[in-house]
């Protein structure tokens, strides 16, 4: 990969330089210099959802931790099914779940048991209350039980020494589970990933507050606080609007590189002399590994670095910025955040437009699910015809197909990815 360029009075010129690279080598990029968090913490396991494991973790104890009956029934053992049944066979005593018997029994004696309780040493199987006859004290069964059954043996789940869930994984509440039938009560996870947000723009104003001339409202500053509100190994740091003079910025993004580990920011990236977010970079010493990237929306996207923080420069229009955080900047603030996994989740559709497109350029369009094909696939069809600021195409959309670039006429029938919003 190429190396990243240093911001000189030259370079800083927002656009000039820079070849034009594919959104997946752009992504890649992004993931290549992001710093995965090193610090570790331990937490309750009642908090851990969705945070980040540290080190894999391995069973210190067998689960099952003993054999245990499955169903509530009677626990038998096979040598006292000589000859043909039907059998009748005495009860011997009783156990249910969080008890333990000790006791010795003979061999045509069964044992009323209950789920989850332990099964006695020399019991072969628990035959379903369903399928017994209870006379008094004794049990009629009618049909031979087989080794084993019913019965879940010590260790037939997980065994001590088997890694139960590796670095880099999230703790899902399955996950949690599995822990806490290790009887771990807590858990160490990596820090969370702080990340700043910085919307830059004059025209800015924040909802609530009456607009004044040429001021349009903040809308991406709420889409992508509201992306990561639901993302638990992320910390949010919202330094709010900063107007378009290059001094403002280079003082925000100065106080940000002291507290965050990524900055995000929106709007000042493209060509104009009001654009001075990469030249506030470059007072900081950044550098930039992405300048513009073959895509639509979101070409003018930068990613670079402002010492050990990562920065993510997305456009200002709403579209390019939500495409551009989602393909680009959010893999790589999920590689800081240590997960194994960072790419965007994409769907199977089929397009049901159509549509003519440049070639070389991948576009991402919002897209609404119409129906289903023949073969199950979501039926998609496209908002908005492609302006990157329009904010009711997105609202309205299911999701965002990928229109890749080896294609310039989209037909109805083409099989496409998506990646679905999904309401969150
Ligand atoms: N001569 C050129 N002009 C532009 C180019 C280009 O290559 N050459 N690229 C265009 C493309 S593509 C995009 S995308 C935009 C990106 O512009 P910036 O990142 O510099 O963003 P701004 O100019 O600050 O804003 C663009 C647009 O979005 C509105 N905006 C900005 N922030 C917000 C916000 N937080 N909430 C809602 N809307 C926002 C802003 O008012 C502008 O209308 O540049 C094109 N120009
Ligand atoms: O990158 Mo822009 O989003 O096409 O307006």
């Amino acid at each position: 990969m190429e190396t990243a360029i240093a911001l000189t009075n030259e370079t800083c010129q927002a656009g000039a330089s820079g070849r034009v690279i594919s959104v997946d080598i752009a992504a890649a990029k992004a993931v290549a210099i992001a710093r995965t968090v090193r610090e570790t913490e331990h937490v309750p396991l009642m908090a851990a959802r969705g945070r980040i494991l540290a080190h894999d973790l391995f069973g210190s104890i067998d689960l099952p931790p003993f054999d245990n009956s499955a169903m509530d029934g009677y626990a038998v053992r096979l040598d006292g099914f000589a000859g043909t049944g039907p059998w009748v066979l005495s009860v011997g005593g009783r156990i249910a779940a969080g008890e333990f018997h000790a006791g010795q029994f003979a061999s045509n004696e069964v044992l009323r048991i209950f789920t989850g309780a332990p099964v006695p040493g020399g019991f072969d199987a628990v035959i379903m209350q369903e399928h017994c006859e209870r006379t008094n004290d004794a049990v009629v069964i009618t049909t031979r039980p087989r080794r084993g059954e019913n019965i879940r043996y010590a260790g037939e789940d997980v065994r001590a020494g088997d890694r139960l869930v590796a670095v880099g994984e999230q703790l899902t509440p399955q996950r949690l589970a599995l822990l806490a039938g290790q009887g771990l009560a807590e858990v160490e996870v990596l820090r969370k990933v702080r990340i700043g947000l910085i919307s830059t723009g004059t025209e800015l104003q924040q909802p609530g507050v009456p607009l004044g001339p040429g001021q349009i409202y903040n809308s991406n500053r709420v889409m992508i606080r509201a992306m990561l509100s639901a993302v638990p190994w992320a910390e949010i740091l919202d330094y709010g609007i900063v107007p378009d003079r290059r001094e403002a910025l280079a003082q925000a993004f100065g106080e940000a590189a002291c507290a965050c580990d990524v900055l995000v920011t929106t709007g000042g990236v493209s060509a104009g002399e009001e654009d001075h977010v990469v030249s506030a970079l470059g007072q900081h010493g950044g550098t930039l590994d992405v300048l513009k990237v073959a895509m639509r929306p979101g070409k003018p996207v930068k990613i670079g670095m402002i010492g050990s923080m990562l920065f993510a420069g997305l456009p200002g229009n709403p579209n390019a910025a939500l495409v551009t955080f989602r393909q680009i900047a959010l893999p790589a603030i999920r590689a800081i955040a240590g997960l194994a996994s960072t790419g965007p989740q994409w769907s199977a559709a089929v397009a049901g437009f159509t549509y003519e497109k440049r070639l070389g350029r991948t576009e991402f369009v919002p897209v609404r699910i119409t129906g289903r094909d023949e073969l199950g696939r979501p039926v998609l069809d496209m908002l908005g015809r492609g302006s990157s600021a329009s904010l009711m195409a997105m609202a309205l959309a299911d999701g965002i197909a990928m229109l890749p670039p080896d294609v310039g006429s989209i037909e109805r029938g083409l099989a496409l990815r998506f990646e679905p919003l999904s309401g969150n």
